[in-house]
């Protein structure tokens, strides 16, 4: 077994340079393909920014064509997610031989000079987040039926038990959102973005470490405590399904008050029992109302606030399936991060106390791209909290909020 545990301890942008060749630091990484800088500068015609196709927390993403004629997606990443190249190519190396029909594949990578490159296979019809709730800005003429809905939340949960239930060791996502789903030509979706995987030995059952994720489809736990457990996907994975049926962002400041949270309307409805009217108009009324409003009801269940309470991926699977029954009575409410960081912007934000938190520069840098909080006018108290906003430079969010 191999063992992974300088994965935990890893600190982007923070390793020199190593000393020595490529060649002396790959030995014994047998599986991961090589490519060279020159090859990649040639598929993507010298990252031209017209073959730019999308910037990320690690870098930039480029549609190349390489030598042997396969479309890639080639993310150049950043110089703060550097790592050296032997940590490099052993996490590389791990992910580059994981297999799914619902994980986008690693083809390879390069680690020239200072050059840390990935390639991935290009997805034709881009992320959920771009497509399906990228709502006036969507370039995308996809029409996302109920049952291509159904197929991309059963899809999702299929390649996260993969990776929850099947790989030994497991892997916790650590970033499961709608920019990290991508769908390929049948509208098959695979969840990218295995850089922030981590790998979990399996005598650990939680690691206390710098949170990484995008805040609203963060748990509790997680965004509080920092522990990290398949638990914290799970609640990820129910933010995203309450999104893909109602055709909504987790959080969007620009509707009125009490609608502004998704997870915490989704709760409301349930509890008036008025769920099916969380599902999205766009669909005209043509849906299977007693799926969604199960689809709905799993959502609340993987967002339980117990850890304990939220299904595993296989049951979560087997639920949406339907070859599993849904116990209703175990729906209590879900586990809402804005009651837990006093974040509900009801009006002008209060000068708070920031003493408890600490964020860097790349934090208040990387709150920019983010997909949710976008409306900066009223989240003062979210800049701080957007430190786990990112991805990219999994930086510290370190505070306790006690
Ligand atoms: N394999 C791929 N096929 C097609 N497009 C891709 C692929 N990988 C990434 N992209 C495009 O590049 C964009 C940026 O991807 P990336 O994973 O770097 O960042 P992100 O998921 O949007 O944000 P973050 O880094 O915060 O997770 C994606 O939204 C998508 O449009």
């Amino acid at each position: 077994m191999p063992c992974f545990s300088f994965l935990f301890g890893r600190k982007f942008g923070s390793s020199a340079e190593s000393s020595f060749g490529v060649d002396e630091e790959v030995a014994g990484i047998h599986n991961v393909k090589l490519y060279t800088y020159k090859e990649l500068r040639n598929a993507t015609e010298d990252f031209n920014p017209a073959n730019k196709i999308g910037e990320g927390g690690f870098g930039s993403v480029y549609k190349g064509k390489l030598k042997d004629g396969k479309i890639a997606a080639i993310k150049v990443l950043s110089a703060e997610s550097r790592q050296g190249v032997k940590e490099f190519l052993t996490e590389i190396n791990v992910i580059s031989e994981i297999e799914h029909q619902n994980l986008v594949k690693l083809y390879g990578c390069c680690a020239e000079g200072k050059h840390r490159i990935l390639v991935y296979n290009y997805l034709e019809n881009n992320s959920l987040a771009q497509t399906l709730l990228g709502g006036g800005h969507s370039h995308s003429n996809i029409q996302f039926s109920w049952r291509t809905r159904s197929k991309i939340c059963i899809g999702v949960a299929r390649g996260l038990a993969f990776l929850h239930e099947d790989l030994r060791p497991h892997i916790v996502h650590r970033d499961i959102k709608a920019s990290n789903i991508l769908l390929d030509k049948d509208l098959t979706p695979k969840i990218s973005d295995f850089g922030l995987a981590k790998l979990i030995p399996p005598n650990m059952t939680h690691v206390s470490t710098r949170v990484a994720g995008t805040i609203g489809y963060l748990a509790p736990e997680y965004a509080i405590r920092g522990q990290l457990t398949r638990k914290a996907d799970i609640y990820s994975f129910g933010v995203l399904l309450v999104e893909i049926v109602s055709g909504r962002c987790n959080t969007n400041t620009r509707l009125p008050v009490d609608e502004q949270y998704l997870l915490e309307r989704t709760w409301d409805l349930y509890e008036r029992r008025e769920l099916v009217g969380l599902v999205d108009t766009s669909l005209d009324g043509d849906f299977d109302a007693e799926e969604a409003c199960r689809f709905l009801k799993i959502g609340l269940l993987c967002t339980q606030d117990a850890p304990k309470l939220r299904p595993s991926m296989s049951t979560v699977v087997k639920l949406l399936t339907g070859e599993k029954d849904l116990d209703d009575s175990k729906i209590t409410k879900p586990g809402l991060i804005t009651d837990f960081m006093d974040l509900k912007v009801r009006g002008p934000p209060k000068a708070k106390s920031q003493k408890k938190t600490s964020y860097d520069k790349t934090n208040s840098e990387t709150k920019s791209k983010s997909n949710v909080f976008t409306d900066s006018g009223k989240l003062d108290e979210s800049t701080l909290l957007s430190s786990g906003n990112s991805t990219s430079a999994a930086t510290s969010l370190t505070a306790s909020y006690d």
